[in-house]
């Protein structure tokens, strides 16, 4: 058999007790210090003037302000623990516990901040390999202790909160040292990666062997390969690589009744896909350990181009038109006119001011910034994949920005998180949200998306920005992702997203959207799953996770709530 068998060490010594992973890290995107985070003093005037923010300094509580509690855990099951990881991977330390409380989302950074209740789990545990985390994972249950799978913990919707449920203790389980490629199938273009890869890693693994996973999230720079498996999420090249369970090809899963191995074949007809039990399970069913990807040559050409069309109509039906003729880039990403302008504003400078002054000229009213990225492994395959885009794209008479605003956007594509802890430093309250929904309702769900939203923020004086983009198409319809940037409620911060968040949902939900097309369930979406998969939905997912997770440990208080 012509496979490969590698285990490559990520970093050499792999030293993961904790040092890894700073606390500090919660509480933002970007190194204390980095660059990047400062917002420039054009796009602080610009969300003065356009949103009504008025105090545009408030930095963080000291770390010594958060509350944070002795461990519950009982000597015993630390002791039981600590004889499978060894005692130096049973972290009780206060920072260790701080630095895994909670994922990325504006509140969990609020609550780093010192804004409200903080869930500090009581212990990490740190294992080595799938054996120990099977052994931990049944000590868990055998001792009702929760566990909360931990990956990059940039969950965005709850889903590594280190909720006890009903019982007495919680830890969380940081994948780290679970850091290898543990074998490549060239032949099959098949790599098994352990669960705690992170993306980086995985590409540079992948690369030594001329291959890509193509899977490039926002949230690259951090998040994990389980991760990404458990939240069923999505790329920004996922038009060209696919969604992340379009990659899945197996599963290694360790649950309380045992491990289960899924995936033999490319295809089966051997009853449902079990697979895509697991995948979406966000940790509530077992604890992934390996992952058996589909990977693709590496590209040796890319070419990324921006294009705008005239109104946001004009601009989903162009992304329409690609994507029912099969010619969608394999980035393919369009703003509404909010966004553009917001994207235009905090870039500024003199060749913004040329863009808009040129688009004005062309009698662009309303731009929407389109991006389109072709990656290939020949100039000539690119270049046909590209005529053929750009054919179907002329009949929506799209004004050409060149490479320039394409490649700008492809080197910034990972850094927008990093402006985000700028923007709380300034008092602004930033989140995003998600949805997806067939052609013929995208408008009517963008509609009432930006409705909900502007009416519950835009109270004493404050002017929110909601705007709106299209990352991933299909044949059928596509994603709507909204960003908002509104004057914090200084009194009630946790308060105004809250609001701000649940009708925001309940928009979704009444006008026929998804509750989540990549972000997952977590903790916040739980109570919106019933009106989507309906209560037998809810039946079937409850009856799987008593079969396999009986004594309920498994990431308390997600997915179903
Ligand atoms: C700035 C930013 C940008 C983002 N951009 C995107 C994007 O473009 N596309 C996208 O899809 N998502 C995006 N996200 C959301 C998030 O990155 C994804 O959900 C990602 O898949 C989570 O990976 P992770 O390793 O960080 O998982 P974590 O946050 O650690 O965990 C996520 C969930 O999966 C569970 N889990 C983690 N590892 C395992 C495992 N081995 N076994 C079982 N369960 C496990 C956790 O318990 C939790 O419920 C973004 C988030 C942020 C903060």
């Amino acid at each position: 058999m012509d496979v490969i068998c590698h285990t490559i060490p990520v970093t050499e010594p792999s030293d993961h007790t904790g040092a890894q992973l700073d606390h500090l890290v919660r509480r933002g995107w970007t190194p204390e210090g980095g660059q990047d985070s400062i917002l420039p003093n054009h796009a602080t005037r610009w969300l003065s003037a356009r949103t009504g923010l008025v105090e545009t300094s408030t930095p963080v509580a000291p770390d010594s302000a958060l509350v944070v509690g002795e461990p519950r855990l009982p000597d015993g099951v630390r002791d039981a623990l600590a004889a499978v990881v060894g005692t130096e991977h049973v972290l009780l330390g206060r920072d260790d516990r701080l630095g895994r409380a909670g994922g990325m989302s504006y509140v969990d950074l609020m609550r780093h901040r010192g804004t409200g209740d903080l869930a500090v789990p009581d212990a990490v545990v740190v294992p080595a390999d799938p054996e120990q985390v099977q052994r931990v994972v049944e000590l868990c249950a055998e001792h009702r202790i929760g566990l909360v799978p931990f990956g990059g913990g940039t969950s965005v919707v709850g889903g590594v909160t280190a909720s006890a449920g009903d019982l007495g203790a919680v830890v969380v389980l940081d994948l780290c040292r679970l850091d290898r490629l543990v074998s490549v199938d060239p032949v099959s273009r098949l790599a098994v990666l352990q669960a705690g890869v992170t993306a980086p890693d995985a590409e540079r693994m992948l690369a030594a062997h001329g291959l890509t996973l193509g899977h490039f999230p926002q949230s690259f720079e951090r998040a994990t390969i389980g991760g990404f498996a458990a939240t069923r999420s999505s790329g920004q090249a996922s038009a060209g690589y696919g969604r992340f369970e379009d990659m899945v090809e197996g599963l290694r899963l360790a649950t309380p009744r045992g491990e289960w191995r899924l995936g033999v074949s490319p295809a089966s007809a051997a009853g449902p896909d079990l697979r895509h039990l697991v995948v979406g399970s966000e940790g509530a069913f077992g604890v992934l350990t390996e992952v058996t990807l589909r990977v693709r040559q590496r590209p040796t050409v890319r070419r990324y181009e921006g294009h705008v069309l005239d109104g946001w109509t004009a601009g989903t039906a162009a992304v329409r038109a690609l994507a029912q003729a099969g010619v969608l880039a394999d980035v393919t990403r369009l703003s509404d006119p909010h966004e553009t302008d917001l994207a235009f504003a905090l870039s500024g400078g003199w060749k913004t001011a040329l863009v808009r002054r040129y688009l004005r000229a062309r009698g662009v009213a309303d731009p929407c910034l389109l991006v389109l990225g072709w990656e290939a492994t020949s100039a000539a395959e690119l270049a046909a994949r590209r005529r053929a885009s750009l054919r179907v794209l002329r009949s929506a008479r799209p004004v050409t920005l060149g490479t320039v605003i394409g490649e700008k956007w492809r080197h910034g594509r990972f850094h927008g998180p990093r402006q985000r802890d700028a923007l709380l430093d300034a008092g602004v309250c930033v989140e995003t949200l998600e949805t997806a929904t067939y052609w013929s309702n995208l408008d009517a769900l963008r509609s009432a998306v930006r409705a909900a939203l502007v009416d519950v923020l835009a109270t004493d004086g404050r002017r929110p920005v909601v705007a709106c983009h299209v990352s991933h198409a299909y044949e059928t319809g596509a994603s709507l992702y909204f960003t908002v940037l509104v004057p914090r409620d200084l009194d009630d911060p946790l308060g105004q997203w809250g609001r701000a968040k649940a009708a925001a949902c309940a928009a979704i939900t009444a006008t026929g959207g998804t509750i989540s097309h990549h972000h997952a369930v977590g903790v916040d979406h739980a109570p919106y799953l019933p009106a989507e998969i309906g209560p037998l939905g809810v039946d079937v997912l409850g009856a799987v996770k008593r079969e396999l997770d009986p004594s309920g440990v498994l990431n308390p208080g997600k997915l179903l709530g």
